[in-house]
């Protein structure tokens, strides 16, 4: 693992007067790391989101890829956005390969058994030649994060990505973004409400403050559970224990947040 992967640093973001990072913010996520951010509503996940993406840019300070300034989305980094669209004169399963249509090393039939497996395990194999606009806004979600995942890249920005499923879709992907993550050595960031989808998942977990964030606890989810995880780990004591403290911080972040309202 390279430790100076994706770095964040001293980053600032403000919109017009509005400060939403204002205190230098500084991260280093390694290669393979499984980052989640938790945060209250409006803290500034998706922004932190956005400019590692590449859509948009830093008031002060930078974020790197191994070495180099993000300043435009690139292949390098798949995005899964609560907001996204697909292509709505393309079908279900050519939004899926479309993601793949640049890959360096990806044959045509790669291609087709990658888009055959990832329609398959967000269930939409039966709405493959269906158009977008045929189908639910949840399943739409769900061809995002089938096209985000067959891409290939090396690293997943993920906003929320499993918020409109239901709750045995969601534990069957987060089994897989676990797998994928753990056998291709995806560097992962995940955006989730979800204190125990983020246990879950996670190697790491920043739980940031109100607007204007910053961190208020960073925490080494693996150093406590370990890195295999499967369903049963959800039943430890120690899983418990975790998601009892992380609560607590979430609470009292909340709370700064309605504080700041008034
Ligand atoms: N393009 C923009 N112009 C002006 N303000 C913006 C813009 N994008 C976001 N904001 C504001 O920045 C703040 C942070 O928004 P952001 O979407 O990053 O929060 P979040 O933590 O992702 O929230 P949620 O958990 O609800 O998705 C909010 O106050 C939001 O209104």
């Amino acid at each position: 693992m390279s430790d100076e992967y994706l770095v964040f640093d001293k980053v600032t973001k403000y919109f017009g007067d509005l400060p939403v990072v204002a205190e230098p913010f500084n991260l280093v996520i390694p290669k393979g790391q499984f980052m989640v951010f938790l945060g209250p509503s409006g803290c500034g996940k998706t922004t932190l989101m956005r400019m590692s993406g590449g859509l948009d840019s830093a008031s002060t300070g930078e974020i790197r890829l191994e070495g180099e300034k993000i300043s435009q989305p690139d292949a390098r980094r798949g995005m899964v956005f609560q907001s996204y669209s697909s292509f709505p004169w393309m079908t279900v399963e050519e939004n899926v390969a479309f993601g793949m249509r640049y890959h360096p090393t990806f044959t045509k039939s790669t291609v087709k058994q990658r888009t055959a497996h990832y329609l398959a395990l967000v269930g939409l194999s039966d709405f493959a030649s269906s158009y977008p606009s045929r189908i639910s806004g949840g399943m739409r979600q769900r061809v995002a994060i089938a096209r985000t995942l067959a891409a290939g890249s090396e690293v997943l920005l993920m906003d929320e990505p499993f918020g409109a499923l239901d709750a045995q879709r969601r534990e069957q992907l987060q089994l897989e973004l676990r797998r994928i993550q753990s056998e291709e050595s995806r560097t992962i960031i995940f955006v989730t409400h979800d204190v125990e989808e983020a246990i879950f998942l996670a190697d790491r977990i920043i739980i940031f403050s109100a607007r204007p964030a910053y961190i208020l606890e960073d925490i080494n989810v693996t150093q406590i559970l370990g890195s295999q995880r499967s369903l049963a780990v959800r039943d430890s004591h120690e899983f418990f224990a975790l998601k009892s403290t992380l609560l607590k911080t979430v609470r009292a972040s909340h709370r700064s947040d309605r504080q700041e309202e008034r």
